[in-house]
């Protein structure tokens, strides 16, 4: 869902009763509203969050994508949504995770990609793949290393574990938590840049993402996809996410 108020562009993924995650509806609204941010001046920001109270995002649809068996199946769901998040990467105005819960998963690289992400005290955050026997697949570590410190971005990986947004901020991924009232923090934060000129926003943006901008950095970014898609069919990965569902269904 998309709405735009006062300078801001809100995107929400709509799935509650499945933690957000995302599936090929959710990627199109997404790259829809990345489209509305880049090309209309009213837009000065967007911001990303989840519907509901306990998610912002729970990482890629586990139900959808097991459909997916073969490494070139999964390369094509994963660098679908790897040009969405390079798109937002690279997006000429300024960008905010609204993490207003659980974020496991591909929905921890959302948050990467985007430029400041703020978080509800107490939700939990982790970079799980690991723990699905794949690596990051929609480019989030090679944009974690990007703007993280080099050791805490690691551990935050091959650890696959969910910490708080307390401890996250604490290691600077996340850059402010609120106990309350998330969307009129989230706009109060944001006003100090809604009062700018759009051109002004626009260059500033411009300038922060040249380096992103470079055919080495798209070569890493698509390699990480491409490893992702090779550990997918592999047996240990299709017993985890078969053992995800299986709990579900009991
Ligand atoms: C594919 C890209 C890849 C990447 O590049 O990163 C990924 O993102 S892999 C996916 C990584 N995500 C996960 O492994 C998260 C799996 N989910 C969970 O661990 C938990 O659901 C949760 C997010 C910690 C929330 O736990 P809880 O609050 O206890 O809720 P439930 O577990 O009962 O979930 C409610 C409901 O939602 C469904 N659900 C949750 N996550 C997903 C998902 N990723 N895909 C599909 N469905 C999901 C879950 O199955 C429940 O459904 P019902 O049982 O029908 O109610």
């Amino acid at each position: 869902m998309i709405e735009k108020q006062q300078g801001i562009a809100w995107f929400t993924i709509c799935r509650p009763t499945r933690r957000n995650a995302i599936d090929y509806t959710v990627m199109d609204e997404l790259h829809e509203a990345i489209e509305l941010a880049e090309q209309d001046d009213e837009v000065k920001v967007l911001v990303i969050t989840g519907a509901g109270e306990d998610a912002f995002c729970a990482g890629g649809d586990l139900q959808v994508f097991h459909q997916l068996k073969t490494k070139e199946e999964a390369y094509a769901m994963l660098a679908k949504m790897g040009n969405i998040l390079y798109r937002l990467l690279t997006l000429p105005k300024p960008t905010v995770a609204l993490i207003n819960g659980i974020a496991v998963g591909g929905g921890c690289e959302l948050a990467t990609a985007c430029d400041f992400r703020f978080a509800r005290a107490g939700a939990r955050l982790g970079f799980v793949q690991a723990n699905l026997a794949i690596t990051t697949g929609w480019g989030g570590a090679t944009m974690l290393f990007e703007k993280m410190a080099y050791d805490k971005a690691l551990h935050l990986l091959l650890q696959a574990q969910t910490i708080t947004a307390e401890e996250a901020e604490r290691i600077g991924f996340v850059h402010r938590t609120f106990h309350h009232s998330l969307r009129e923090q989230c706009e109060k934060e944001m006003s100090g840049y809604t009062n700018k000129s759009t051109h002004v926003l626009r260059a500033y943006k411009e300038a922060a993402t040249k380096r992103w901008k470079t055919e080495e950095f798209r070569r890493r970014f698509f390699a990480e996809i491409e490893q992702c898609a090779h550990l997918w069919e592999s047996e240990e990965h299709e017993q985890a996410v078969q053992s995800f569902l299986a709990k579900r269904n009991k």
